[in-house]
């Protein structure tokens, strides 16, 4: 992501309140029994969250934190005890049960807890007497579950009733070639091999690297963000390093680098094609050792950090061409990963539209889409990929204030790029 370097540390944790006691998220793909537990729930007061997959209950937590989740044995993107583990890690004040009405080795116990027991013991009732039941119960997805991919995008013009797909956790994408990205960062993630995310601006390289970090074994340490572009190339070296005090003019502390502030953890390095010639031996060297010496100190120090680079420059071409070190790029490229263009993957769109919509709708009154407008979507060649589209759309709500639906005259395209 293009933006101002800065630390990045994930792990929001809930507050304890009484508020959150009473706020429950229900993860199954089964809408059929979400909607009944939603139902029964707010019966009893309850404010319920649902989501249909593990990624998207990630981001409903971080988004509006619960103070309980009821989760389905199947999930279409995790393994549920994976998904229950690292949830838990992440979110360790959550009291979490199993639709089976089990409890997951989870520290708190909430006050009301029965009547969650109760609910779900009505459920099971419910979806055993339906004949849209499958034989494993409660837990398996109905027909049309998250993991399938979607349809095309002509049977998908109006995004009413698209069900978002995660490709990866934060990360929408029900096209192929985001599921088979999934598929890939699930296999590395869990490894410490360097990753290098390769893909045009907008395509969504920070969010890779944000599913890297949550699904590895790292994810209860840093993720630490350095975008190469963004800082001077005099202070960059600072930046990754650290330095003591008076090491040069102006070092008035010893600062500690961002590779130390990600001990443990993940360093994001943005942009890290545009890293100046003289730093990226250093940063070989760290790789190589595992060392590093803050600028004005003899003494090094042993730090273990998972490094994920990206880039939207040809770094192969560049390192052939001299413009990078050959070495460094092979060295960051044990497992490179591809992010596709929107433009090549354009059955996403209307998820992304229908998502954007839904987020933008906390701060305006939420909008459809008209056909029309949507067929203005497909048709574009999306140069700036989905933050370009969430642009386009952040514009369409503001211009139609005075209207429920977004019409092909709100949308607004740059000329050069129609
Ligand atoms: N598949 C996706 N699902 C949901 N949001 C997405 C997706 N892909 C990208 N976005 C959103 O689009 C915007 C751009 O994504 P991101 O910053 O990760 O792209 P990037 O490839 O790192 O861009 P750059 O190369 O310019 O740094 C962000 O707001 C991000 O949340």
């Amino acid at each position: 992501m293009t933006q101002a370097a800065g630390r990045e540390i994930t792990g929001t944790q809930p507050p304890r309140t009484a508020a959150l006691s009473a706020t429950v998220l229900v993860v199954s793909a089964n809408a059929e029994l979400r909607a009944h537990l939603a139902k029964t729930l707010r019966g009893l007061r309850w404010t319920v969250q649902e989501a249909e997959s593990g990624a998207e209950a990630w981001l409903r937590q971080e988004d509006r934190p619960c103070g309980a989740v009821l989760l389905d044995e199947w999930l279409p993107d995790l393994s549920a005890r994976e998904f229950a583990q690292q949830f838990l890690e992440q979110f360790p004040t959550v009291d979490m049960l199993t639709t089976e009405g089990s409890p997951v080795a989870s520290a708190v116990r909430s006050p009301r807890r029965n009547e969650l027991l109760l609910a779900l013991r009505d459920a099971e009732h419910l979806c055993a007497a339906a004949p849209a039941a499958t034989a494993s119960g409660l837990g398996m997805p109905p027909v049309s579950a998250a993991a399938a991919p979607v349809g095309n995008a002509a049977e998908e013009r109006s995004a009413g009733g698209t069900t978002p797909v995660f490709a990866l956790p934060g990360m929408l994408g029900g096209s192929a070639a985001m599921q088979e990205l999934g598929a890939l960062i699930r296999l590395a993630a869990p490894h410490s091999a360097s990753i290098l995310v390769e893909g045009e601006t907008g395509t969504g390289k920070e969010l890779v690297a944000q599913a890297v970090h949550r699904l590895s074994g790292r994810s209860a340490k840093p993720f630490v963000t350095l975008n190469c572009a963004a800082i001077p190339e005099q202070l960059l070296e600072s930046e990754l390093f650290g330095h003591t005090r008076g090491a040069f003019t102006g070092a008035v502390n010893s600062r500690m680098g961002r590779i130390e502030a990600a001990h443990g953890g993940t360093l994001f390095l943005d942009e890290i094609g545009e890293m100046p010639l003289p730093l990226q031996a250093k940063m070989l060297r760290f790789l190589e050792c595992g060392e590093i010496q803050r600028i004005g100190e003899n003494e090094t120090s042993r730090v273990d950090v998972r490094i994920v680079a990206a880039t939207h420059q040809p770094l192969e071409l560049n390192a052939e061409q001299g413009r990078f070190r050959l070495d460094l790029f092979h060295r960051l490229s044990v497992f490179p990963v591809w992010v596709p263009p929107l433009r090549e993957r354009m059955e996403d769109v209307p998820m992304l539209v229908q998502f954007a919509l839904e987020r933008l709708g906390q701060d305006a009154p939420q909008r459809s889409i008209s056909a029309a407008a949507m067929d203005v979507l497909l048709a574009h060649s999306w140069p700036g990929n989905v933050r370009e589209l969430l642009h386009v759309l952040q514009r369409a709500v503001i211009l139609s204030t005075h209207s429920t639906e977004i019409g092909p005259e709100h949308i607004r395209l740059r000329a050069r790029a129609r």
